[in-house]
């Protein structure tokens, strides 16, 4: 039996009062909730540790990537925040990747630590065009390796590259993806795509979703529909 995956909603607000609505909306044993760089912006720590106090796991988007000082020093000041899962880019490298397991080893219970392998918003021209040799899903498995070696708990990649990395990383590498479009929602400006069903029977662990939630008429039901359809 494959574990069942956890819906993330990508909570991509411009401000608090924006995000409310849907929130008050949602049961935290049902779903998680990523704050990412927008609300983070304009709503700070405050608002996240509001949504802990409410039991909401948490899973905190800033994507650090920076040199290994700054780096642990921000993982920190998120595990302080009580996040359940927080993020950083592999390709910051390995010095980078370890200061920052290092940084939460003192806690009792620290955040799920995951790094980003290549940007589900980017192809192979993409990736070429930033001096990327390699194919892409070569250049994902490599920095799913390098996270893996660095002591990460997983990372983000999209649903379409999960298969190739439980087979290199093992089934316990947690995998979080996001680029998840139900049939016919408009895919925007994500380029490597799955539908909820397809990537849920991979077994991948969290599927962010945020658009084709927070942009429906009713984000509610629209995030009960996409479970309702993990389940059938
Ligand atoms: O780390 C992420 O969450 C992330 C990584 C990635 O490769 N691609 C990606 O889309 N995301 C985030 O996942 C969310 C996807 O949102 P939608 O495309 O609206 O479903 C956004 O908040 C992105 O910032």
């Amino acid at each position: 039996m494959k574990p069942q995956s956890t819906v993330f909603v990508a909570l991509d607000y411009a401000n608090a009062e924006q995000a409310w609505p849907l929130i008050d909306q949602l049961d935290p044993s049902q779903c998680g909730l990523k704050v990412g760089k927008e609300l983070f912006t304009s709503a700070g720590p405050e608002f996240v540790r509001e949504l802990v106090r409410r039991d909401f796991k948490v899973f905190l988007d800033l994507k650090f990537h920076d040199i290994p000082n700054t780096v642990a020093k921000a993982v920190t000041a998120a595990a302080e925040l009580g996040v359940w899962m927080v993020n950083v880019h592999a390709s910051g490298g390995r010095r980078m990747l370890e200061a920052a397991r290092a940084a939460l080893n003192d806690y009792q219970q620290p955040p799920l630590l995951i790094a980003v392998t290549v940007l589900t918003s980017m192809d192979a021209s993409d990736l070429a065009e930033v001096g990327i040799q390699r194919s892409l899903t070569e250049h994902v498995q490599h920095l799913a390796k390098l996270s893996q070696q660095a002591g990460l708990d997983g990372v983000v990649c999209s649903a379409q590259e999960a298969a190739m990395i439980q087979d290199t990383c093992g089934k316990d590498f947690v995998l979080v993806t996001p680029g998840i479009r139900p049939q016919g929602a408009e895919q925007g400006d994500q380029r490597r795509v799955m539908t909820p069903e397809q990537a849920a029977k991979q077994g991948i662990q969290v599927l962010v979703i945020g658009r084709p939630i927070t942009q429906a008429e009713d984000p509610a039901a629209a995030l009960a529909a996409i479970q309702a359809s993990l389940t059938a």
